[in-house]
């Protein structure tokens, strides 16, 4: 079969358009196809598309740091995404770019034999508006709800439900629901565990809350409703980066999302992963 690869590379950052170029060249030598995205395309001579349109390709092949891969799956839903590791911790890209060029054509020439691609699925989480009808992009590592702003004076009184029972009510700069992917980033730094990304679960972990209850671990069919009042605004988010603006009283319902991101390649170590993190 022929092989399609999307690659989109960091944004202004020359190393990963450089590997980006290698990969092509690399990519194309070996029968298969590949494109760029469109900002890396203005950079090197290769086919641009734009990166959410890269969901009908067989693997796409993201280049930079964890949050260029979060870039990537929140535009390419569940198609088949490496990572190549370009930044400070890569907790999500396990690849070297050192390897890359090998990594990427033995996974092609794989998916040519074999017709699939062998990955495994992370699991996202979906946020919604319970009072007025709108769904965030679903999240990798997590949703977060905080108030106007975080730090002093910025927070709101948030109660948080689980499947429907109280668990904890309290002012806050937020609340956050992570995935075990997530539970290394936003997570970690506000004190809620980490988890071993074997198990499935679902983490919900209070800001700074004025009377704060343990980070809870749950698991993953759990429903979690986040209701924001004692603010004129909050903001619920997904991986930091896709917001929307809530006008408290508000309420969030947090649950699986259908699809999970399904990343291909070598797995990062975990433990190896964590000396990284501080
Ligand atoms: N105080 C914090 O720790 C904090 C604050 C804001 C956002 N974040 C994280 O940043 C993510 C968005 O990433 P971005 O690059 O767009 O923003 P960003 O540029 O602010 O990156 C934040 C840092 O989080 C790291 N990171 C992201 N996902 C990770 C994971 N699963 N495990 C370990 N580290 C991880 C990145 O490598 C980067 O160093 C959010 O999903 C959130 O988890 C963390
Ligand atoms: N090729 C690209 N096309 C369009 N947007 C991009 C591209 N690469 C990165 N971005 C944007 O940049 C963001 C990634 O941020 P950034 O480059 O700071 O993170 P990173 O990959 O984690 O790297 P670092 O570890 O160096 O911070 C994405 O959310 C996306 O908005």
């Amino acid at each position: 079969m022929d092989v399609a690869v999307g690659i989109v590379a960091q944004r202004d950052n020359e190393r990963a358009q450089d590997l980006a170029a290698a990969l092509v060249d690399a990519l194309e030598g070996a029968g298969a196809s590949a494109v760029v995205d469109e900002a890396t395309g203005e950079a090197i001579a290769a086919t641009a598309v734009p990166v959410g349109s890269m969901g009908d390709r067989d693997l796409v092949v993201s280049i930079g740091g964890d949050g260029t891969l979060l870039f990537v799956a929140r535009e390419v839903g569940p198609t088949p995404i490496m990572g190549v590791n370009l930044g400070e911790v890569g907790f999500l890209n396990a690849v070297a770019p050192e390897n890359a060029v090998d990594v990427v054509t033995d996974i092609v020439a794989d998916i040519a034999r074999t017709g699939r691609v062998e990955g495994r699925e992370l699991a996202r989480l979906r946020a919604t508006g319970v009072d007025e009808d709108w769904t965030l992009a679903p999240a990798l590592n997590e949703i977060v709800v905080h108030g106007r702003r975080r730090g002093h004076g910025g927070g709101a009184t948030i109660e948080v439900r689980v499947d429907g029972q109280s668990y904890a009510e309290s002012h806050a700069d937020g609340v956050l629901v992570a995935t075990p992917t997530g539970s290394t980033a936003y997570n970690l730094s506000e004190g809620g565990p980490l988890v071993h990304p074997a198990t499935d679960a679902v983490i919900v972990t209070q800001m700074a809350a004025a009377e704060s209850m343990p980070p809870l671990v749950v698991e993953p069919d759990t429903e979690i409703s986040l209701t924001v009042t004692g603010a004129d605004t909050a903001y619920a988010i997904s991986d930091g980066r896709n917001r929307r603006r809530l006008e408290p009283p508000a309420t969030v319902s947090v649950t699986p999302a259908a699809d999970p991101v399904t990343l291909v390649g070598p797995r990062a170590n975990f433990f190896d992963g964590l000396d990284k993190l501080e």
